[in-house]
């Protein structure tokens, strides 16, 4: 089902100097000269249209910096009115929205560690019935969808048309290049959902890192993401919060002059029609992939029957290690990525087993099995 929000585009609430659409600023106020000095830097760059910076700060543990308060509004006031920079700070809470909105903040932010909150979203969202004010919610902490939705809807249904997301990326336990796994499949399935929607990718809280930046950003507008949000400071290395994944403006500024923009479409005849063509072959091969996952499923089914009538369990781990090494070294002699396949044979392997245990248990555990159909179609 798609997403039903009233939004307004994003080009009729943003004045984009320079594309692609550049949010730029300190991860936190810290001092009225650093933030004056990085904004001039940022406007004397010509390619940022919006200035951050943080000014309240949640942190996982008391005793760090929380950021600088509301002293840091008067700051950002007067670094708009010295550039004509328009501004954008986080948000968590009615207060913060009030003193914002008074200090003439022009577009919020909701972090995503208020978005995992709905109570904390909706306090937000009932602090901006009948304001006219463009609001960005970043994805919740935890891979959630529906609670990013659910956040996006609340703040649109106070009346907020000038809305769009923030892709900033997914807490994970497992190890990785990453500071918060980007997990593009989310963002893309929020796009699918509602393509009116603008989406802002924050590379800088994906990577935390300086060095993969320019990476995430490229791959986020190949994705047709509507802008990024890069973190900027005119000292990286003094940095009083995130140091590391921080860049001067002169690097913001060198980084994006190498980005290719690409458009989402182009009227070229001939590239249309040379596009026609190889989809028609996909098609042709998506029929064939899915008929030939039919028959594997119905030969499963099978076994499964003449499992039962030999009482013989479902999971067969020897069988199923050789299968996941046989066919892991032929995808790798086709070029395919290993760990894709691994991924695709684990889903076959689980829905092989969801119908054996359809076939073993018939009649015996309906309910069950048409929970696990259902978690797995969610
Ligand atoms: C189909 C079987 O049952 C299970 C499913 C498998 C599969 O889908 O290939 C392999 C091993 C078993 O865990 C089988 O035993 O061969």
């Amino acid at each position: 089902m798609k997403l039903q929000l009233n939004i307004q585009p994003l080009d009729s609430w943003i004045n984009i100097k320079n594309e692609p659409l550049l949010i730029s600023g300190p991860c936190s106020a810290e001092t009225e000269d650093q933030l004056l000095s990085t904004a001039h830097l940022l406007k004397a760059t010509g390619k940022v249209s919006v200035l951050r910076a943080g000014i309240w700060k949640p942190r996982t543990r008391p005793g760090e910096f929380e950021g600088i308060g509301s002293i840091g509004l008067q700051w950002l006031k007067r670094a708009k009115e010295e550039t004509g920079l328009p501004t954008a700070v986080e948000v968590a809470n009615a207060k913060h929205v009030e003193e914002a909105l008074a200090a003439g903040v022009d577009i919020l932010w909701i972090g995503a560690r208020s978005t995992v909150n709905p109570f904390t979203v909706q306090e937000i969202a009932d602090a901006l019935q009948g304001v006219d004010i463009p609001v960005l919610v970043k994805n919740p902490v935890n891979p959630d969808l529906q609670l990013w939705i659910g956040a996006l809807e609340r703040i649109n249904k106070a009346g907020i048309t000038k809305l769009g997301a923030i892709h900033r990326g997914f807490s994970s336990f497992e190890k990785s290049a990453f500071r918060n796994e980007p997990m593009w499949e989310l963002a893309i399935q929020l796009k699918t959902l509602c393509p009116e929607l603008p989406i802002i990718n924050d590379p800088s809280h994906i990577c935390g890192n300086r060095e993969l930046i320019p990476y995430i950003s490229q791959k986020a507008l190949d994705l047709d993401m509507q802008g990024l949000m890069i973190e900027s400071h005119l000292d990286p290395s003094v940095a009083w919060t995130d140091a590391k994944q921080q860049v001067t403006p002169a690097a913001l500024a060198e980084m994006v002059s190498k980005f290719t923009l690409r458009q989402p479409e182009s009227k070229n005849e001939e590239f249309t029609d040379k596009l026609a063509d190889l989809r028609k072959e996909i098609d042709k091969i998506d029929d064939l992939v899915l008929q030939k996952l039919a028959e594997r499923m119905s030969i499963t089914q099978k076994i499964g029957e003449f499992k039962r009538d030999n009482q013989v369990t479902i999971l067969q781990v020897n069988r199923w290690d050789e299968i996941m090494q046989k066919r892991t070294s032929f995808a790798k002699a086709l070029k395919l990525d290993v760990n894709f396949t691994e991924k695709f044979l684990e889903l076959v392997h689980g829905e092989s087993i969801r119908r054996q245990t359809e076939i073993m248990n018939a009649g015996k555990a309906e309910a069950g099995i048409a929970a696990e159909a259902h978690v797995e179609t969610k």
